[in-house]
């Protein structure tokens, strides 16, 4: 996934670019029909009344829309929406009333435009089946001409969710989202909704992480957007001084990257720790807290999902190589 020149998007970025408010120009993107596939976001694209905009206090009273599905339908909702990490810290409550609100969406056509960049919000949106590929025009809104959509920033599959942007910003949609298989299907979340029971959370971690993730090495070369799917899949853990945070020979189904404080990695208990690690480093294996410690993780199946775009940068730094390397330099002094 190549990062484009701009893409606008993520916290700060996204931030900055999805705080103005859409003209009535970059609404429409000065676009000619005929130069995009069917669009399924303007037949039904709605005006986002003033009490929706308003931000939820959940003293509120909320009765959010119930959609009757099937029992099929359940489970093909359960299936798509288990790996996503937006979905995961739902109390029982929050969980069946968001089951209720998620709206069957099929996509027949391949070359469908979901969301316009530009555009207002209306819905959130989680892939049951197919792909979309997502474009961002630095321009911050699609253009005319054959390169309108601007760069093409990634393409979403099963389980992964798009459109939370300019409902948790109030801000113009930061790309432009089309289908490129046919017969695929999406589930759509109103604004309302999303905002009262899905967006706490999502923001609250985003801007946890946004600032640390930023500082973080390995993460660079990621885009801002990027960084804030890696704030979703994140958890906390705090240790205190001398606490083991991952023995040798224990199975790591854990990425850690060091939030807070340092560890140390130690060949033999009671020795001299070989290597140290501070605030933005990552670490698999043998690694005990030298302060109190406060570490980001992420578990295996975010690990494996979310950091495909720094691969190959940890294939070269592995922390276990160099771990081990450390191990085998002290080894050969004594
Ligand atoms: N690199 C990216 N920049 C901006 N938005 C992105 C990017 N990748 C995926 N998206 C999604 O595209 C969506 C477009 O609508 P939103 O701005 O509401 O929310 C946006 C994100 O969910």
């Amino acid at each position: 996934m190549g990062p484009p020149a701009n893409s606008g998007a993520g916290n700060s970025a996204a931030g900055a670019a999805l705080r103005r408010s859409p003209s009535p120009g970059a609404m429409m993107g000065g676009v000619q029909a005929s130069d995009f596939p069917s669009n399924f976001s303007r037949v039904r694209r709605v005006s986002v009344s003033a009490e929706s905009l308003a931000p939820s206090t959940s003293s509120e009273e909320f009765t959010p829309p119930v959609y009757p599905k099937n029992s099929e339908q359940i489970q093909r909702l359960k299936t798509a929406i288990s790996k996503n990490f937006l979905f995961t810290s739902l109390d029982e409550e929050q969980s069946s009333q968001v089951l209720g609100a998620l709206n069957e969406k099929p996509i027949p056509a391949a070359g469908t435009r979901v969301i316009t960049q530009g555009d207002v919000g209306d819905f959130f949106y989680v892939i049951e089946r197919g792909s979309f590929d997502v474009y961002v025009n630095p321009a911050g809104s699609i253009q005319p001409g054959a390169d309108g959509m601007g760069n093409k920033v990634a393409t979403m599959g099963p389980g992964e969710s798009f459109g939370e942007l300019a409902l948790m910003y109030n801000a113009p949609r930061a790309a432009t989202i089309i289908s490129i298989s046919p017969q695929s299907i999406l589930w759509s979340l109103d604004r309302v909704t999303f905002r009262r029971i899905l967006m706490e959370n999502t923001s609250k971690r985003r801007k946890m992480f946004e600032a640390f993730l930023e500082e973080v090495p390995l993460f660079t070369s990621l885009v801002p957007y990027e960084r804030s799917k890696i704030a979703d899949a994140l958890d906390t853990k705090t240790f205190d001084t001398g606490d083991v945070i991952i023995r040798r020979g224990d199975i790591g189904d854990n990425f850690y990257l060091l939030e807070d404080g340092s560890a140390d990695v130690y060949l033999q208990e009671g020795e001299e720790p070989v290597l140290s690690y501070k605030k933005g480093d990552y670490f698999a294996a043998s690694v005990v807290a030298s302060s109190r410690v406060k570490v980001a993780y992420l578990g295996k199946e975010g690990f494996q999902r979310l950091l495909g775009p720094v691969a190959e940068i940890m294939r070269r730094n592995d922390p276990r190589k160099r771990e081990k390397k450390m191990m085998r330099k002290e080894q050969k002094k004594t």
